[in-house]
């Protein structure tokens, strides 16, 4: 018989994983993952279910990463929410497997593995391609991405000035009560992206709201909503105009509508410029499309159970 997996909370994972230990794990799986190599890493294409009369989806997110034994997969919930619900739009869990004996080591909540994962791997893209002098970060949406991108953001890197937006104002003057630095609240979208030099896209929209005449030239944007293909945050002059990467060109085919529906080509994986086969052209517009991957869950729910071990 087997060991009864480990159970672990939304609190519990959200005090073992740390961003100074995700982050250098992120980019080694994001590199190896661009090389291809079936005998390192599987990863298949999320598989997606529509819940169409709740206008939801269920994805199921599998990796096997063969050196390190991670079998792992998430099951994520994610809903378009009517303005003004209480309800989160992302939910998620993470089972580790055994990958010999095929048993479930570990089950955990996936929501602040989600939310802090694909905050670290959009920081991974700011450290890449924001420009030199980078002095103001501009956050779009208030939701959960919103604020892990704000930590860590903040955390890695000196701004002189932060802006927020938010679809409901309320909703982004709550998120500036809880910070203990200033952060200046806007009325518009244009009027938080003007003159910004790194923009976070982290919002729950169907159409563009970002559009590239308001895009400070040179300026780096980490779009991390629009999961869906014929979902836009970002309009068809900023995605032509801006050199364009992905984390995998693979999911970004599939998923992505500022990508499809806009034409734009993708010019490299966040992997490839890691791995040194194409470069940062930080001193041009950029564009990271996120769209998240198993691979991310799978090493950030290794991380925690190593840490959880660790303690007992
Ligand atoms: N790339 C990834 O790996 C990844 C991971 C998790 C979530 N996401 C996506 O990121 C987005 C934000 O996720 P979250 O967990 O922070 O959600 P959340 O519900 O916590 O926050 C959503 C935010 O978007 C705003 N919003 C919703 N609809 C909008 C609209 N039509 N126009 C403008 N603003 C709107 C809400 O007011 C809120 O501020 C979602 O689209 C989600 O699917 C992507
Ligand atoms: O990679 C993820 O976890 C998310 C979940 C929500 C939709 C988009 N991708």
């Amino acid at each position: 018989m087997s060991e009864s997996p480990v159970l672990l909370n939304k609190h519990e994972v959200e005090r073992l994983l740390t961003y100074d230990d995700l982050i250098p794990r992120l980019e080694s799986v994001m590199g190896k993952f661009s090389k291809r190599d079936s005998s390192e890493i599987i990863q298949p294409v999320r598989s997606v279910v529509p819940i169409q009369q709740h206008s939801g989806f269920l994805g199921v997110m599998p990796a096997y990463l063969t050196a390190e034994g991670i079998l792992c997969t998430k099951m994520v919930a994610f809903y378009q929410r009517a303005e003004g619900s209480s309800l989160p739009s992302t939910q998620a869990t993470v089972l580790l497997f055994h990958p010999e004996h095929g048993n479930v080591t570990a089950i955990m909540d996936g929501e602040a593995i989600t939310a802090k994962r694909t905050a670290a791997v959009s920081a991974i893209s700011a450290k890449l391609f924001k420009p030199a002098l980078s002095e103001v970060l501009c956050i779009l949406g208030s939701g959960q991405q919103a604020r892990s991108h704000y930590d860590v953001f903040t955390k890695l890197f000196k701004f002189k000035e932060v802006r927020l937006w938010s679809r409901r104002k309320e909703m982004a003057q709550r998120f500036v009560n809880d910070l203990q630095d200033p952060v200046t609240v806007c009325s518009s979208v244009k009027e938080a992206v003007i003159g910004a030099d790194v923009i976070v896209t982290a919002t729950g929209a169907s159409q563009p709201i970002l559009f590239g005449e308001w895009v400070k030239p040179g300026a780096h944007i980490a779009a991390v909503g629009a999961c869906r293909p014929d979902w836009r945050e970002l309009d068809d002059v900023l995605m032509r105009e801006a050199v364009v990467y992905v984390d995998s060109r693979e999911g970004a085919t599939a998923e992505s509508g500022d990508i499809i529906l806009s034409g734009a080509e993708v010019f490299a994986e966040l992997g490839e410029v890691i791995n040194g086969s194409f470069p940062a052209q930080h001193e041009k517009t950029t564009v990271f499309k996120s769209l998240g991957m198993g691979i991310q869950d799978a090493v950030s729910a290794k991380l925690v159970l190593e840490k959880w071990n660790s303690e007992y």
